[in-house]
């Protein structure tokens, strides 16, 4: 039997100190938000600036309704999905999201939409329908996205649209739910292309009912870049010239904010509960038609992004912390508890051995000494062992996509619930026997080649990256990128700043990070990385080598082998399963040869 080891909770890390917060700007219409929150419902342990837990936000939430009201303004909150794989909360269970998902629920969210992480698995897909779409009663939002029942019929999996009126304002919003054109998803479900969903006959009549005071469209797609957002804005804009628009956007994984034009903007709310998005809008003019003549004056909007820990949180809503405090709710305190109850039943906090140092992703430079993605490629993934013996020592060229790997590996204790943290993916390896040495070694340059980019493969952090190099003008150049953004923080500031974090650059600027950052460190990440293992000792290329990778790179590696060698159709590639233990189970065994120093000294 295990030892239960209880790593400190979230609710009891300490706050970082006197961070120079602003109070958030009220308007007649406001908006709270998260995306891509991956199962991170207890919050970051490790590190303070993260470290409120979905109890937390379930308490700020009911304090900022309440504001609202005494205001006489309205709030609505939101949520544009992936609330899976990232965390052992949500994927320590079968299905993954058994627990976190009705932990979840327990927050009081106006809407939500379906993130890509809720359709890789038909049980998955099959859990949203059942769970979470009755839980929202018409507010759980799917245009595009259906599964097929067991009688073969294709549903909607929440609803196509829902328009309400809101408590305080009255402000008639019709409301839509998009996800991005998704094409990897298990075959119980369906994905429509936005651009032809915004043609069909149920969403022109929608947009066309009498008496809309504006649209709120909302889901899991990247704000900047992608078609999708202005496939919706342009059918919208078809019909309504001027009408207020908000939308609110994911996937990316970034803290973004876009202007469409002087009355449709959007927000998008970064990743892994790291950050809630506030936005609010001035200028509404509920019941006012659309064609009289002044009705087009550009609205005010202000946005803010929220670092998730206590500290913030509690600062605005005017509440204490503590056992005595006035900030947590009776409901925040039950989510809290649940989620430590929950932890500890799943075993999370079994640590496995001691980190000596921070391994990192895009805050790292790769190749380098702190690059979780070097930890790997020169040490962990030659430890694949595979199913047939008969293969064993082959020479074998081992591929993993960046993107597999989803957060940091930080210095100290490792325990299950990083397992799951760093390598959430329970992905097969599969592998093509004997490829000419001349192809194989060319599918690393394919497939972080700029064909790539924008392709599912590409990093969300890659992604993240082009986002910030973007809003700084047509430069990819990295290391322009953040002189620009040291030289634009100041560097006299960064000295008074106390906390690394994000320094975000939108359509309004810098000024939207709530807590001023001293900004971490971005660099490269490839979308892949190769191991080559047991090539000839003297140095030379063998003849042949066995191309191993994970089940996820199948038709990016199918890809990248017709592009190399168009001879070969794709379908000639003799693709087998390789067998061998997942990426998680390997950086726990790696993670065991470090020893267990720390736990020792901590019990
Ligand atoms: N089985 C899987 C599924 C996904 N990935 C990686 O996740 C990326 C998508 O994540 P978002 O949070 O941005 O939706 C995808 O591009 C892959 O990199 C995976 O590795 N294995
Ligand atoms: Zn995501
Ligand atoms: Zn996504």
């Amino acid at each position: 039997s295990q030892d239960v080891f209880i790593l400190q909770q979230p609710s009891a890390a300490p706050p970082p100190k006197t961070l120079p917060l602003r109070p958030i700007e009220w308007g007649q219409l406001n908006f709270i938000s998260t995306t891509d929150t991956h199962g991170w419902l207890a919050g970051h342990l490790l590190q303070p600036s993260y470290a409120a837990d979905w109890g937390d936000y379930a308490s700020f939430i009911e304090h900022i309704k309440e504001t609202a009201d005494e205001k006489g303004v309205d709030v609505i909150v939101v949520d544009d999905g992936d609330q899976h794989d990232g965390n052992g909360l949500s994927d320590a269970t079968f299905p993954n999201g058994e627990v976190s998902q009705k932990i979840l629920m327990m927050a009081p969210i106006d809407l939500m939409s379906i993130g890509n992480h809720e359709l890789y698995k038909c049980e998955v897909t099959q859990q949203t329908y059942d769970m979470l779409a009755p839980h929202f009663d018409g507010r759980y939002l799917t245009s595009n996205v259906e599964i097929m029942l067991s009688n073969g019929s294709w549903v909607h999996i929440g609803q196509r649209s829902y328009r309400f009126t809101t408590k305080n304002q009255g402000i008639n919003i019709m409301s839509f739910g998009f996800l991005f054109d998704f094409k990897l998803n298990c075959n119980n479900s369906r994905v429509s292309n936005v651009e032809d969903v915004v043609k069909q006959a149920w969403f022109q009549s929608a947009i066309r009912e009498p008496g809309i005071d504006m649209f709120l469209v909302f889901g899991h797609y990247p704000i900047r870049f992608w078609p999708e957002i202005w496939a919706i804005h342009r059918a919208i804009r078809a019909v309504h010239k001027s009408i207020p628009i908000q939308y609110f956007g994911g996937h990316s994984h970034v803290r973004d904010f876009a202007v469409l034009d002087s009355r449709a903007s959007a927000l998008q709310a970064g990743r892994f509960l790291e950050t809630v998005g506030w936005l609010s809008i001035d200028g509404l003019e509920p019941g006012k038609s659309e064609h009289s003549p002044d009705y087009d004056k550009p609205l005010k909007y202000s946005r803010r992004y929220l670092d998730f820990n206590p500290y913030s949180l509690s600062f605005h809503t005017n509440k204490t912390l503590g056992p005595d405090g006035t900030f947590a709710t009776k409901n925040g305190k039950k989510i809290s508890k649940l989620i430590d109850e929950y932890r500890i039943q799943l075993n999370l906090t079994y640590p496995f051995g001691c980190v000596p140092t921070d391994y990192l992703l895009e805050k790292a430079m790769y190749p380098g000494p702190n690059s979780l993605l070097s930890l790997l490629e020169d040490h962990v993934l030659e430890n694949l062992v595979g199913d047939d013996v008969t293969l064993h020592g082959n020479s074998r060229l081992i591929f993993i996509n960046s993107g597999s790997l989803r957060y940091d590996m930080y210095e100290g204790i490792f325990t299950v619930d990083s397992g799951y943290i760093v390598s959430p993916f329970d992905n097969a390896w599969l592998y093509i026997p004997s490829v000419p040495h001349s192809i194989a070694k060319e599918i690393l340059g394919k497939l972080n080649s700029l064909d790539y980019i924008f392709m599912e493969l590409t990093t969300p952090i890659s992604r993240t990256m082009m986002v910030r190099q973007q809003n700084l003008g047509d430069t990819f150049d990295i290391n322009v990128m953040n002189s620009l953004i040291s030289a634009m923080s100041g560097p006299k500031d960064q000295e008074d700043l106390r906390t690394t974090g994000y320094v975000t650059i939108d359509d309004y600027g810098m000024d939207g990070d709530d807590t001023p950052h001293k900004p971490y460190p971005l660099y490269y990440l490839p979308n892949a990385v190769a191991t080559k293992d047991a090539f000839p000792g003297d140095g030379s290329d063998p003849e042949a080598t066995d191309v191993i990778f994970l089940d996820f790179m199948k038709p990016f590696v199918l890809d990248a082998l017709t592009k190399i060698n168009s001879t070969t159709p794709k379908d000639d590639w003799k693709v087998l399963e390789y067998g061998g233990k997942p990426v998680k189970e390997l950086i726990k065994d790696y993670v065991r040869g470090w020893g267990t120093d720390c736990i020792k000294d901590m019990k």
